[in-house]
């Protein structure tokens, strides 16, 4: 069963003055494995924030089912979500914090509202400094605090009442590289220590990289296209995930570029797909140096994901054209090649 389970669920806002209703999300089927990282990404206005608001119920849905840990919740009282919401955990892009609670308040907050003994409390908001690495900082108040400080203190409040799903709001995106990279592993060992299951919403597709095991890509309230990310990376197949994909990954020249490499050399250019382990690089090349033809490698690179490997490389083949011609054949027996319009 999975942790999240959402099906047919659409989301309209009614008309505000003059303007007509928004359909926010329109028909999504979601299904959230307990213990993964799934990124969601899109651009803005394709419904990224209404569909995790609806997964702890902060907004209600039009119509359709979401279960969560298997409890249908679009038709609990109040007083029965606030308990589900208590399993949820969520993490903002502006972080959220009491400024006039200090980290210690701002985390022990949710246990406070929980009901749970002092000394309980005290025990619980001490681990929670130690595991986020906050320990010293624990009698500072917000704005004393860098914002990778302030997004680990989100962290650790948003941990506070053990929940088994954190829903994670562009909580990168108002940090620099180097502190995003900070938030993005301490997110992994929430998620492998702690054994969290996190919904990520972005739209950078490094976070979706980096930390992500699934991507969604959403588009005008629906889910477009989803799939193991080094899947999605590696072969994106709707207009808009190309998009996305394109901002982390070059993997062909474009017209600028390749009426450069024109000039430059005269053969045929293919673009070859090294996916995994699949096909060796060196079998690839001992076919290439067994023919008569000369190549050179002109565009592309590879990329690493968690541990895997993919890459585009593009070639420039010259040679007797009916040389060339039976090389572009080999090549396309052996990966997946694409020829660049001559
Ligand atoms: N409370 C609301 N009332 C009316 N319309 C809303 C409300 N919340 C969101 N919308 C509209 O619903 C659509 C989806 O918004 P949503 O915030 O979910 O998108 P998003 O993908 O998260 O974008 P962003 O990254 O900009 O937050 C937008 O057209 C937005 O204007």
């Amino acid at each position: 069963m999975a942790l999240v389970e959402m099906r047919d669920v659409h989301k309209t806002f009614p008309a505000t003055r003059g303007g007509a209703p928004v359909e926010a999300i329109r028909g999504v089927d979601l299904d959230v494995e307990a213990g993964e990282i799934v990124g969601v990404v899109g651009y803005s206005g394709a419904g990224k924030s209404t569909l995790v608001r609806l997964v702890n119920a902060l907004e209600t849905t039009t119509s359709g089912s979401v279960k969560v840990d298997g409890r249908e919740i679009t038709t609990l009282r109040e007083k029965e979500l606030q308990q589900v919401r208590l399993g949820i955990g969520m993490i903002f892009q502006q972080f959220n914090l009491f400024d006039s609670r200090t980290v210690w308040g701002n985390i022990a907050y949710p246990l406070q509202v929980a009901g749970m003994p002092k000394d309980q409390q005290a025990k619980r908001v001490s681990d929670l400094l130690h595991f986020v690495g906050l320990a010293e900082k624990a009698h500072s108040y917000p704005d004393q605090l860098s914002g990778g400080q302030k997004q680990r203190v989100g962290i650790a409040r948003a941990l506070a009442t053990s929940p088994s799903l954190l829903l994670a709001d562009e909580s990168t995106s108002a940090l620099d590289p180097e502190t995003t990279e900070e938030v993005l592993a301490l997110l992994r060992r929430v998620n492998r220590e702690l054994g969290i299951t996190i919904v990520v919403i972005t739209h950078e597709m490094e976070v979706v990289r980096s930390l992500a095991h699934r991507v969604l890509v959403m588009e005008a309230g629906r889910v477009v296209e989803q799939g193991p990310v080094l899947e999605v990376l590696s072969n994106p197949q709707q207009p808009v995930t190309r998009r996305f994909v394109g901002t982390i990954i070059d993997d062909e020249p474009g017209p600028e570029v390749l009426a450069g490499l024109r000039a430059r050399h005269p053969g045929r250019f293919v673009k070859l797909a090294f996916r995994g382990s699949q096909t060796r690089q060196s079998d690839v090349f001992a076919e290439l140096l067994r023919r008569e033809v000369r190549f050179e490698l002109v565009y592309g690179g590879i990329e690493e994901v968690q541990g895997d490997t993919f890459g585009n490389l593009t070639l420039a083949l010259e040679g007797d054209p009916g040389a060339v011609d039976d090389a572009v054949a080999a090549l396309a027996d052996l990966v997946p090649t694409r020829e660049l319009a001559r």
